[in-house]
């Protein structure tokens, strides 16, 4: 198997005497699509936040295979590396697309502006490349210049994407990119996101509660409960055949809805 992309050794995050997440172990691999499941409050953002460095962990280590350096810890970094690394070979999609998008600006300035951060200058080029996202995440070209505000929640969710997949990251953290979705739109929304996935090589750290989500996109599973992992595996592995009775209530709740 090839090198990991993150490799994560005994992660803690606690607020206070609150254990956010503890003894988290894992390795990510490139082109692998993780997702973290486990009930409300079981440390699900936390750790996503904390794998991100977007919060600071208490204990442990997280190493990622940074392009010039090769795996590299993460704590070892300046701010202005970290920021560095969040503009560029990392994207966050987040489950409210108005925490992820600049609302007031165009869409195609949304989108152009993550490509100035991995050094494109020509206007004419920034523009082309944001409309051929923008058709990628099947928004309509007129729409460019239009600001995010204007569009529904699914298309500002795919305009997310597509400010995050431009500049052509090798990792990319996902809180509930589904949640506020409506049904009748999450389908195709996934659909878009496994394609976009594969085509890009891209990881994927994606939480959800929903477990069909995770079947249908993710190749490995975590879940966890009180902070803690409880289960890993491949996703239908965990999913119909589950070891821990945590894990194999949480299927079956799902079965008998
Ligand atoms: N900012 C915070 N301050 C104090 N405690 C927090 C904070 N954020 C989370 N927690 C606690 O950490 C634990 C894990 O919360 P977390 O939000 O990571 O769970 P989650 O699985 O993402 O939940 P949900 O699905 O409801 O978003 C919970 O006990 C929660 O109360």
């Amino acid at each position: 198997m090839s090198r990991p992309l993150l490799q994560v050794r005994g992660l803690a995050k606690r607020y206070g005497a609150r254990i956010g997440c503890e003894g988290i172990d894992l390795d990510l691999y490139p082109g692998e699509v993780l997702c973290i499941a486990g009930e409300s409050g079981s440390g699900k953002s936390t750790l996503l936040n904390t794998l991100a460095f977007q919060l600071q962990p208490d204990e442990g280590q997280i190493q990622y295979d940074l392009k010039d350096r090769g795996l590299t810890d993460l704590g070892t970094l300046t701010q202005a590396q970290l920021r560095e690394l969040w503009r560029t070979d990392w994207g966050f999609v987040r489950q409210n697309p108005r925490d992820g998008l600049r609302m007031q600006v165009s869409a195609g300035a949304n989108i152009g502006e993550r490509l100035m951060a991995v050094g494109a200058r020509h206007y004419g080029d920034i523009r082309g490349a944001a409309a051929d996202w923008l058709a990628r995440v099947e928004i309509p070209a007129e729409r460019l210049d239009d600001a995010p505000k204007s569009f529904s929640g699914g298309m500002q969710q795919r305009l997310q994407i597509a400010r995050n997949l431009v500049s052509r990251p090798r990792l990319v953290f996902m809180d509930e990119p589904t949640a506020g979705l409506d049904v009748s739109v999450q389908a195709r929304f996934l659909d878009l996101l496994r394609g976009l996935a594969a085509e890009l090589d891209l990881a994927v750290i994606l939480v959800t509660h929903d477990l069909a989500v995770a079947r249908l996109l993710a190749q490995r599973l975590i879940v966890m409960r009180h902070g803690r992992i409880v289960e890993t595996g491949l996703t239908d592995q965990v999913l119909d055949d589950p070891q821990h009775p945590y894990t194999q209530l949480l299927v079956s709740s799902v079965l008998a809805a």
